[in-house]
């Protein structure tokens, strides 16, 4: 039977990268995404300013919304104090599947809780079900249409507090249009945005970063 692209993104990781190095795995992907083929990673340009932002904000409460191949997983888990943790949320089983080897590999499992499932459904869980009071950090990268919903969620659901981050990727390709206007309108936020290019081409996209201010 046929592989996936990301059966063989893993097979690029377990065959390039060193087990226990996150760099060697997260280069082996951008590698594998600029040589043989494209894939959704948040890639190593918008990677950097990734990166810089959880340095920045020094989180001991991640929220990944759209895990994939876990490539921004590994990016985010590698800068983490110790016992900080990062929740990633992902609905489809092969993804998930994938996404737990490709952690594995990085050595970085303590630090990642990868949970199955809609991010419509887990996030009303996150306090009662995974003990969490609010998050310090949210990276939306999962379906563009849901960062607008699951953003008014966590904000229901008492998720936010006061200096918390979202950093969403994608907001100009695809785009996030509803999503992108409720944040840089609303009085709630404070919102920033970091030109870069869609991952290993050089089309324009960029990340958004915005501080809940209660
Ligand atoms: N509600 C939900 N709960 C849990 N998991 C969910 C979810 N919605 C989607 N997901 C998962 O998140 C990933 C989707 C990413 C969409 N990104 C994209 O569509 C995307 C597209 C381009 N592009 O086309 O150039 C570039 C990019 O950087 C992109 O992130 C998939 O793994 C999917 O299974
Ligand atoms: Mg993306």
């Amino acid at each position: 039977t046929q592989s996936t692209r990301p059966q063989r993104l893993l097979s690029a990781v377990q065959k390039n990268a060193t087990r226990g190095d996150p760099c060697s795995v997260v280069k082996a992907i951008d590698q594998f995404c600029r040589s043989k083929e494209w894939a959704m990673n948040v890639g190593d340009e918008k990677g950097c300013i990734l990166d810089s932002v959880v340095s920045e904000v020094n989180p001991t409460t991640v929220l990944e919304l759209g895990t994939y191949c876990g490539y921004s997983t590994v990016r985010i888990a590698n800068l983490l104090p110790p016992h900080a943790k990062l929740i990633t949320l992902e609905f489809n089983p092969d993804f998930a599947a994938i996404a737990r080897q490709v952690i594995a590999w990085s050595g970085l499992e303590e630090k990642v809780q990868l949970v199955e499932g809609a991010s419509g459904d887990l996030i009303p869980k996150m306090k009662e079900d995974f003990g969490v009071k609010t998050f310090d950090l949210v990276f939306l990268d999962h379906w563009k249409d849901r960062y607008l919903p699951d953003t008014k969620l966590m904000e229901a659901c008492g998720l936010l507090r006061k200096g918390s981050i979202l950093l969403a990727d994608n907001v100009i390709c695809p785009g996030t249009p509803d999503y992108l206007e409720y944040v840089r309108s609303s009085p709630r936020y404070e919102s920033q945005y970091f030109k870069s290019h869609l991952e290993y081409t050089k089309v324009e996209d960029g990340l958004e970063k915005s501080v809940f201010l209660g």
